[in-house]
């Protein structure tokens, strides 16, 4: 349940023009006061109504809506009518509303976004014909309310569904919704924006409904540019704000964060906010079952952002626990569509090269023939020769983890820790039923979508449920973004990431109990969000990047005063020349 403090403010809107303002409207919560007071009186029905009455009539709705789909648009209807109300129903009904707002529904919506959208909803969408006016159109947006955090994808690698156009604006409200709901981020202080550089979708360029540029998408030294006066005019329009980058493609995600991460405070939420919740899983999961991190060797399925973000954090991890720079490196065996990335694998990203096995590396693991072609060895091969106690997937290779795979890691008794990050549902490099089948409930699992408890069997072997943790990078960028925005963080460095790990590890169950969750409940988000937000803003300060903070203690006061709740404030009429005054 949600405290109400009390809130009052005034406005100068009166009837249809106040219901119509989505961060003020209340509908039928109006007292007969302001509905007097504001020119309300004949546009509601007769009822005044509470928000928990206004909930229950939201949840019969949604419940009776015949698909997910349905309860999205329902969601976004809501959303931009009654933004109170739409995250008061989020917040009591956390496990119904966030697979619906966010992954896996939030993926289904934005394949359909062209034939659905029917009005401007949240948020701005920047076109490339529009780039020499970047900073006139924001400031335009953002009127007199700047934001303070920036949610910006260019949709080029939208979850694990690729090139979406436009349609990727909706995994930015997405996401806004979940920072609100976990964080207590005020609605009216994020912003979604949808740097529209194109498409090389060809179904969304033949499409006549796709209501986004219809062109390729700009390249090179063209989308630098664009990238480029963006930045610029986020540093003139709302200077100090942080942005989050979402979704880009694998080519630009990197070299994008790390051109501006010294511009603008920012930070790339597939590859930093995910290696904080893989490497929390990770931590804790060995935790429970009492094996070093330093002792691991560890395959990453799929080398693209989130992939070779998690690398890069576990060989941080890794070096911490003890081991030189090369031999944490060694411990990394990371595959790709060509197998196993070594130095002769073609057009080897920068993300991946510190892991890349070298032709040495190679003929002792897999014979002097594995030396001869550009392909490395497959998973199979890898599992067989490595016998990792870890294995994650960021492939998008839906199933790619069979049955040979999963018998080869637990092949002597091993308890491995198998995280199938992929989103939506069905990209799932496993099923958490195939892999506990397979691996006679011997694995520890967390997906990256939600997935169903499982019948399993208890080491006495009576029956027992499963609970599989969701390893999302929700348990991360929320408490990682407010907490740097709360103290006016100038930076997101690589300390208050490490800081948002260890306060995710604490708790998650599978660290005292390895037949319990990988991952804390959804239920449980906002409480995390809160610790791991305390963990990075304290880490802020201590670094000395926190603007609005210079103790411990005032990091915890921000972080209390800026905290918003869906409860409705109390409206006050005020006339223009009050207002003008
Ligand atoms: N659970 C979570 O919190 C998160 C999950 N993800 C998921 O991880 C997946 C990857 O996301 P990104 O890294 O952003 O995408 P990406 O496109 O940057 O990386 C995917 C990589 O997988 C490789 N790949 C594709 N098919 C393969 C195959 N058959 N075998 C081996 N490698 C293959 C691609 O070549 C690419 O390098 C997506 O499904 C995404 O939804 C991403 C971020 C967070
Ligand atoms: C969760 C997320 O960020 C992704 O799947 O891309
Ligand atoms: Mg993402």
């Amino acid at each position: 349940m949600v405290a109400e403090p009390s809130r009052q403010r005034s406005t100068t809107l009166r009837g249809a023009e106040l219901l119509n303002d989505p961060l003020l409207n209340k509908g039928t919560a109006f007292s007969r006061a302001e509905r007097q007071a504001l020119g309300l009186e004949a546009l509601l029905p007769w009822q005044v109504e509470t928000i928990e009455a206004q909930v229950e009539r939201c949840r019969l709705a949604f419940g009776a809506m015949g698909s997910d789909l349905e309860r999205y648009a329902y969601l976004q209807t809501l959303r931009e009518r009654n933004v109170t109300l739409f995250h008061r129903f989020l917040a009591d009904h956390i496990e119904l509303a966030m697979p619906i707002v966010y992954t896996p529904t939030v993926g289904q919506a934005i394949q359909h976004f062209s034939h659905s959208y029917r009005s401007p909803s949240q948020g701005i969408y920047l076109a490339a014909p529009q780039q020499e006016r970047l900073e006139e159109l924001l400031a335009q947006a953002c009127g007199d309310h700047s934001p303070e955090l920036l949610l910006v994808t260019d949709a080029q690698g939208i979850l694990g569904i690729g090139d979406q156009g436009v349609g990727g604006i909706q995994i930015c409200q997405g996401k806004l919704a979940v920072y609100t709901l976990c964080a207590g981020l005020d609605p009216a202080r994020g912003l979604p924006v949808m740097l529209d550089v194109g498409t090389d979708r060809p179904e969304l360029l033949a499409d006549p409904c796709y209501p986004g540029l219809r062109q390729p998408r700009l390249q090179g030294e063209a989308y630098t540019v664009f990238l480029d006066r963006f930045i610029t005019a986020v540093q003139r329009v709302c200077p100090g704000a942080l942005v989050h980058w979402e979704d880009f493609g694998a080519a630009h995600a990197r070299p994008v964060l790390e051109a501006y991460r010294h511009r603008v405070p920012s930070f790339n939420d597939d590859i930093q906010g995910t290696s904080s919740v893989a490497a929390a899983a990770i931590l804790a999961g060995l935790r429970g079952l009492g094996k070093p991190l330093a002792d691991q060797q560890i395959v990453i399925f799929g080398a693209g952002s989130a992939g070779c973000g998690i690398a890069e954090r576990l060989w941080r991890l890794l070096q911490r626990a003890g081991l030189s720079a090369a031999a944490a490196a060694d411990r990394l065996w990371l595959i790709d569509r060509d197998g196993l990335i070594h130095t002769g694998t073609p057009a080897l990203s920068e993300g991946a090269r510190p892991f890349a096995k070298t032709q040495q590396q190679l003929a002792a693991r897999f014979g002097a023939e594995a030396c001869e072609s550009s392909q490395g060895p497959g998973l199979l091969a890898v599992v067989e020769a490595v016998r990792p106690g870890v294995l994650i997937g960021t492939s998008t290779a839906a199933g790619a983890f069979d049955q040979a795979v999963v018998e080869a890691l637990c092949g002597g008794g091993e308890r491995p820790i198998v995280l199938p990050l992929s989103n939506p549902t069905h990209l799932a490099e496993i099923t958490p039923e195939n892999l506990l089948r397979w691996s006679q409930g011997q694995a520890l699992v967390a997906t990256g979508s939600p997935f169903a408890a499982v019948a399993c069997t208890g080491s006495a072997g009576q029956p027992i449920e499963r609970v599989i943790g969701q390893c999302n990078n929700c348990f991360v960028f929320p408490g990682l973004g407010y907490g740097a925005v709360a103290v006016g963080a100038t930076a997101v460095s690589d300390t208050m990431i490490d800081a948002s790990i260890e306060a995710l590890a604490r708790v998650i169950p599978a660290a005292s109990d390895p037949e319990a969750p990988l991952m804390p409940p959804l239920s449980a988000v906002q409480a995390v969000s809160r610790a791991v937000a305390e963990a990075v803003a304290l880490a802020a300060v201590q670094e000395g990047l926190a603007r609005h903070a210079i103790t411990p203690e005032a990091a915890r006061n921000r972080l209390d005063a800026a905290r918003w709740t869906p409860i409705y404030t109390e409206l006050l009429a005020l006339d223009e020349a009050s207002a003008a005054r």
